[in-house]
């Protein structure tokens, strides 16, 4: 493939890898490091859109490519924005919150077209309502590691799948890039 059409996903994560990469779309990858904090009274949508953005377009100023995905996902309860936790005690905090209770989970993702100097962004919102979960689901959970790296303290597709009763909206958009969107995008400009 020219390096000028090149599809480049700009992210460390193993999950929007493996997403992205199960639809068949041959990419690269290069991780951004863009600081990951809400400007105070920013609302939790432009959050997470804003940071795709950055993470989309500072990749594209040091690497080689055409378009640039960048993505973000937040966990928001009762008005609280939960990215990663910082540590355990974190993390059982969070898990606490939600229990027995629905949130929604925000991805926000940008396509940037480096040839153009045009950006495609959008947030994708999906609602998963949990169980109550027992103090001892918390910690049997939180000792494994998992959520440690994970929006929410919890990975759906992995050791906290049974604590979700049900989602309404892409199960993709919660393991972090709504796959459905992204690809139907990428035609769209032309990428595909
Ligand atoms: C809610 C939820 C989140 N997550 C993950 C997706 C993201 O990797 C992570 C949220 O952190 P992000 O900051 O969105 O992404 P990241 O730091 O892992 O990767 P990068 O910024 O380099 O793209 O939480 C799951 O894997 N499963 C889930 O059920």
């Amino acid at each position: 493939m020219p390096q000028s059409s090149r599809i480049v996903l700009a992210s460390a994560s193993p999950r929007r890898l493996e997403l992205l990469a199960s639809a068949g779309i041959e990419f690269d990858v290069f991780a951004s490091d863009i600081p990951e904090e809400p400007i105070p009274g920013e609302a939790p949508a432009d959050f997470s859109v804003r940071l795709a953005k950055d993470k989309a377009v500072a990749t594209a100023a040091r690497t080689e490519g055409r378009w640039f995905i960048g993505a973000d996902t937040i966990v928001v309860c009762d008005g609280e924005i939960m990215g990663k936790p910082a540590d355990e005690a974190d993390a059982v905090r969070m898990l606490k919150k939600l229990s027995g209770v629905s949130h929604e989970v925000i991805t926000g993702y940008a396509i940037y077209d480096k040839e153009r100097d045009g950006i495609l962004c959008k947030p994708v919102v999906t609602k998963v309502f949990f169980k109550g979960l027992r103090d001892d689901e918390i910690s049997a959970y939180v000792a494994t590691g998992c959520p440690m790296d994970k929006a929410g303290a919890y990975a759906i597709q992995g050791g906290a799948a049974y604590m979700v009763e049900r989602i309404d909206g892409s199960y993709t958009n919660v393991v972090g890039l709504p796959l459905c969107e992204v690809v139907e995008d990428l035609r769209t400009l032309g990428a595909l």
